[in-house]
């Protein structure tokens, strides 16, 4: 069982760290809150500085995991020893892919993202389970490294998460429509709401309450994530108005909303009815694996289970 060293531990951070030693790994962490730091250690987990965490990683030929925010990714990245094992769980892969291949080509690196969270952060608000059934990305671009590759679906997998393998490019375009675009809904939606006056807030209940749920997370996290992906964002923020508009005309014009309301009725209901799932072995060694991997995630499969080389996943 590979080792893990886990750069931040914050919500996301901590909790990789906390899973990963639950699931047995020998697992380190480093960390430039002295809160997060002091809270993780007293929970009896072994916290270095980061020189010396990224040391122990290349000598014990770790897997390092950056689970910090975009913005302080580039720093953690000029820290690390050679030929080091990576991959992190920021919620953009693109710009984290780019900066790897600029401030670190030597890294074997193979990226993640792990479809978890809460509106809470830092260290006290991570959980053992917080990606138990969760979607964990890992990025499949042709030249991944397959060791590593293997590694981080392993982590996944640890962590009781199924593996979604997708690349950088599309998994961005996705999670600007399924976790970007609703963050800054949100906001949106908490702020009409609270110009409504103490009336309005005072009967608020549960459709404004699930809506506005993560705007309650720390305003700097959510805007590094959603400037990080600037470009995929800006489309969905596109196509959201653009159907806000329709549906603003056809209130208007002839009162009847019933496409929209329909069309996301719909929506709704293909995301709660779960696909059937059929068995199937893939060598992750094979020169032909990324592909293969894409091609499953892009049918909605998963990995739910590593078996030596081998990954069985289960596909619609
Ligand atoms: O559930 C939440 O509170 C989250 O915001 C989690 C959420 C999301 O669903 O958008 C947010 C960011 C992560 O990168 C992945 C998942």
């Amino acid at each position: 069982m590979r080792s893990v060293c886990v750069v931040g531990l914050g919500l996301i951070g901590g909790s990789v760290l906390r899973a990963a030693a639950a699931a047995g790994r020998v697992t380190w962490g480093a960390t430039a809150s002295t809160a997060d730091a002091e809270a993780a250690r007293q929970d009896g987990h072994d916290v270095l500085d980061l020189a010396s965490a990224l040391d122990r990683a290349h000598s014990e030929d770790a897997l390092v995991v950056v689970a910090v925010p975009l913005p302080a990714v580039e720093e953690v990245l000029r820290a690390l020893p050679a030929n080091v094992r990576l991959t992190d769980v920021v919620s953009v892969k693109g710009p984290v892919a780019d900066l790897v291949r600029r401030v670190a080509p030597h890294a074997r690196y193979v990226g993640g993202h792990p479809m978890a969270g809460t509106s809470s952060s830092g260290w006290t608000a991570g959980r053992a389970d917080l990606f138990h059934d969760a979607a964990w990305v890992v990025t499949t671009e042709d030249d991944a490294d397959r060791d590593v590759l293997t590694d981080v679906v392993d982590l996944a997998l640890a962590a009781k998460a199924h593996v979604v393998p997708t690349t950088a490019t599309e998994h961005d375009a996705a999670v600007a429509r399924i976790s970007h675009l609703p963050h800054l809904l949100a906001a949106v939606l908490a702020s009409v709401g609270a110009d409504g006056g103490p009336l309005a807030l005072s009967l608020a209940a549960g459709s404004f309450g699930d809506g506005t749920r993560v705007a309650g997370s720390r305003p700097e996290l959510v805007r590094a994530m959603c400037e990080g992906n600037r470009g995929a964002l800006l489309d969905a923020v596109d196509d959201a108005l653009g159907r806000l508009g329709a549906a603003r005309g056809s209130l208007a014009s002839t009162g009847g909303l019933a496409k929209t309301i329909e069309a996301g009725h719909a929506a709704r209901r293909a995301l709660v009815d779960k696909p059937t799932l059929t068995d199937l072995t893939i060598d992750l060694t094979a020169p032909d694996a990324p592909r293969t991997l894409r091609d499953l995630g892009a049918r909605g499969g998963r990995i739910v289970a590593l078996n030596g080389t081998t990954a069985l996943a289960l596909t619609p």
